[in-house]
């Protein structure tokens, strides 16, 4: 078991969640939460006094639709959503959702090559090929291609696992950690994200800039961050590691998920 001492008084931590917390699927909709893995970010969450937060490429609502009552503080849309406190309102980081004229191509590029999957998130659209991987070079072309007639300005095409995320370009992961460390919650902690995609290295680069701010990947080296779980399931079983040790610590804490959202709420 991976001993990482980090101290709930004085660190915070974020998590990627789709091959970090959670096994990668052949679709969006696949993935499967364990309950154990929500008791124990519910656990983590009071330990480190509530400054733990999910950052995300998916949308809040979808991140809400996999963890259920958690309603952890999240930032979804790859920086385009926060919310900052658990259970909280949701606020848009960008300006809305993508031009209409620019979601027609992307449902028409979609439509028209076998394997493709629009996944429309609101501030942020995905366009996946896990389907179709040789389409991965000519439907990036096509997708920036698609942005540059548009004439719409300060839209990102992002590369992710098998994925092309169409967002805006003044916010990203990164973005979303330095919003999350303004919070009293998180104030004057050391950072850690963990993280496993490209799409992670902003908040990589955002916690390194914190003095004492940790980087850790999953599955493969991503600078600036350190290696450190060899894949999601390493990470679930240090999380159920670091929540048993909490529960031992303070056994009076009710394990029921909805005691704890409820706890994390105040935190
Ligand atoms: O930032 P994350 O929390 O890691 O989210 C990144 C994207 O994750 C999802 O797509 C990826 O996972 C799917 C399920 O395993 C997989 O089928 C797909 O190929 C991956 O790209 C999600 O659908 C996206 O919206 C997220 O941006």
């Amino acid at each position: 078991m991976k001993n990482l001492a980090l101290d709930g008084a004085s660190h915070a931590l974020f998590f990627d969640i789709d091959g970090t917390l959670l096994d990668i699927a052949a679709r969006p909709d696949d993935v499967s939460v364990p309950a154990p893995l929500k008791t124990g970010l519910q656990q983590l969450t009071r330990k480190f006094g509530g400054a733990l937060a999910l950052v995300s490429g998916r949308s809040v609502r979808d991140i809400d639709r996999l963890f259920g009552d958690l309603k952890p503080r999240a930032s979804g849309c790859h920086g385009g959503e926060l919310r900052l406190l658990p259970g909280g309102e949701v606020f848009m980081a960008a300006s809305g959702r993508l031009p209409a004229a620019i979601m027609e191509n992307l449902k028409r590029v979609a439509a028209s090559h076998r394997g493709l999957l629009l996944e429309d998130k609101g501030v942020c659209v995905a366009v996946h090929y896990r389907a179709a991987p040789t389409l991965g070079a000519a439907l990036r072309y096509e997708l920036e291609a698609i942005i540059a007639r548009s004439g719409e300005t300060g839209l990102t095409v992002l590369p992710g696992r098998l994925v092309y995320e169409i967002k805006r370009s003044h916010v990203d992961k990164g973005t979303a950690v330095e919003a999350f460390m303004r919070l009293p919650a998180f104030a004057g902690r050391q950072p850690v994200f963990i993280g496993d995609d490209i799409t992670d290295i902003a908040a990589f680069s955002a916690v390194k800039n914190v003095k004492g701010g940790m980087a850790w990947s999953v599955g493969r080296e991503l600078a600036p961050a350190t290696r450190i779980f060899d894949d999601a399931s390493d990470v679930r079983a240090w999380i159920a590691a670091e929540a048993r040790a909490e529960l031992q610590r303070s056994p009076a804490i009710a394990p029921r998920l909805e005691t704890g959202a409820r706890n994390a709420r105040l935190a």
